[in-house]
């Protein structure tokens, strides 16, 4: 959390979020208040909070859907308004639900998270290809691949939308409650699979989650800061990757969700 003065660990304390003196208002209700945090490479932030406290509207203006009415929000290092990189963030955002009628294909869905918001129109290629196919694989949903969005379970929507969030491999992932809706088992093998790309993959997470007890065997009691009924907690890991490689194809395909059956048939 604080900036190290140890030079040896200045390589992964690099500012990933910086939010100074962030404030939020809804027609002149205030939601958030002067908040000062930052989040830095190689944390995992979990973000607790009563309903209503303004998570959502917080992770909302880290991904520029909406504009702080006071402070400044800077991305790696570079202001909000700036800021171009969008394929280094990853993020899935709450209670995602697809119109039935909606017509993309999941295939069509994930392929989308390669765009990302200034290639709109790229061609798709033999690697865009391969790196949907990887988190499809990753996260059980190959055979789901041509079937319509809309008509899928609420919790397969969401492994749509985590592959989706992990097909650029991006460096930063912002998760709003992402296990809502899905199967305890498979939640366990999720936060696995997180914890597994924090740890050994170099991914910095921010995440919403009301699963208070897996935050606190993660990252502690203690929130390592508050700002009105938020509360930050978080780990930062300082283990060295165990692997050279870190592109898609690497990460992925040993994460693969664990479980006897195929979650995607549930
Ligand atoms: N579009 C909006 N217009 C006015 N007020 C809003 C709007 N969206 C959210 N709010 C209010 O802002 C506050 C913060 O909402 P937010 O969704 O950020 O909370 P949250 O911490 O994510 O809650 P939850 O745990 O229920 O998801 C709430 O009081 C909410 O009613």
């Amino acid at each position: 959390m604080q900036q190290s003065t140890d030079p040896v660990d200045v390589r992964c304390h690099q500012p990933v979020v910086s939010m100074e003196n962030v404030s939020f208002l809804y027609e002149q209700r205030s939601v958030i208040e002067k908040l000062n945090f930052q989040v830095l490479q190689r944390d995992f932030v979990g973000l607790i909070g009563s309903n209503g406290a303004g998570k959502t509207t917080l992770l909302r203006m880290i991904v520029g859907l909406l504009k702080p009415t006071g402070g400044e929000i800077r991305l790696f290092g570079t202001p909000l308004t700036q800021f171009r990189d969008w394929e280094r963030i990853g993020y899935v955002p709450q209670k995602n639900a697809f119109n039935p009628l909606f017509p993309a294909t999941v295939r069509e869905v994930v392929l989308s998270g390669l765009y990302g918001r200034k290639k709109l129109f790229r061609r798709i290629g033999q690697p865009d290809l391969k790196k949907c196919e990887d988190a499809l694989h990753a996260m059980r949903i190959e055979e789901l691949a041509d079937r319509r969005i809309g008509q899928l379970s609420g919790g397969q929507q969401q492994r749509v939308f985590l592959a989706r969030a992990l097909v650029n491999n991006p460096e930063l992932l912002i998760l709003d409650e992402p296990t809502v809706g899905i199967d305890s088992e498979t939640q366990e093998s999720f936060f696995h699979m997180i914890r597994h790309m924090h740890q050994r993959h170099n991914i910095t997470f921010l995440m919403v989650s009301h699963d208070i007890e897996m935050m606190h065997a993660y990252l502690g009691y203690e929130p390592a800061h508050t700002n009105g009924k938020l509360k930050f907690y978080v780990k930062h890991t300082h283990e060295l990757e165990n692997c050279a490689e870190t592109n898609l194809v690497h990460s992925l395909r040993d994460l693969r969700l664990g479980g006897p059956e195929p979650a995607a048939a549930r």
